[in-house]
């Protein structure tokens, strides 16, 4: 299996781990990204099935638009019973870095509204400590050098992402060389440098069911994992 069919397994898995809850008034949470593209276009089969979606991103939106499946805002839409969405790394806690495609801030707003958080992710995204890979953080453009400079102190080596305009209209530094080893204390500590808007660290919030895909299937892994 190549990466997009570990992608394309995962997406299925997480429609089957759903589609006997689903409920004619449902709502469901839709992460960002290549592996949610999956997911949505899985997810498109059983429109007939719930009542509409809310979107972490607009990218996520246009493409639930254009398979007919209705777009609902998080303030009408309460809680949400699923929320599913990929990673960029994730860890034997379910916690994981998230923002590659700079939607993490959405992400976790909509993830904070939902019952349950399927991460669905490939191999290539299962780390034991988080942080290889560059972890995002979300700022207002006129506190990038501010918080470039805290995050320095704090001993990540920050790099704007120069020419990304978040969906909020913020910018994107992303933190290189920066071992997460107390993932849950440096999620409080980013999120307290003044011009910070969010931090990819998911950690306060991490996933409930991580579907993981291999060559040999997929792994179904529930939280606390040990
Ligand atoms: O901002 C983007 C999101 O956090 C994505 O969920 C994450 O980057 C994973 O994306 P992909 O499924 O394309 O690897």
């Amino acid at each position: 299996m190549n990466q997009n069919e570990m992608k394309q397994a995962v997406a299925k898995a997480a429609l089957d781990e759903i589609r006997h809850k689903l409920e004619k008034d449902m709502i469901i949470g839709i992460g960002t990204g290549s592996t949610a593209n999956f997911f949505i276009d899985e997810l498109a089969k059983l429109k007939q099935d719930f009542d509409g979606a809310v979107a972490s991103s607009e990218a996520s939106a246009e493409r639930l638009k254009a398979h007919g499946i209705r777009l609902v805002d998080l303030n009408s839409a309460g809680q949400l019973p699923f929320y599913i969405d990929g990673a960029d790394e994730i860890n034997g806690r379910l916690q994981m870095i998230k923002g590659g495609g700079a939607a993490l801030t959405r992400e976790k707003i909509v993830a904070a509204c939902s019952d349950t958080f399927i991460c669905i992710a490939d191999q290539s995204k299962q780390v034991d400590i988080l942080g290889e890979f560059p972890l995002p953080v979300e700022v207002l453009p006129m506190a990038r050098s501010h918080v470039g400079r805290e995050l320095v102190k704090i001993g990540a080596d920050p790099q704007w992402r120069q020419g990304v305009t978040t969906d909020n209209g913020n910018w994107i530094i992303d933190c290189y060389n920066f071992k997460l080893d107390d993932p849950i204390k440096l999620e409080s500590m980013i999120n307290n440098i003044t011009g910070v808007v969010c931090n990819g660290i998911f950690a306060h919030r991490q996933a409930d069911i991580l579907l993981l895909g291999s060559s040999e299937g997929v792994e179904r892994l529930v939280y606390p994992s040990n």
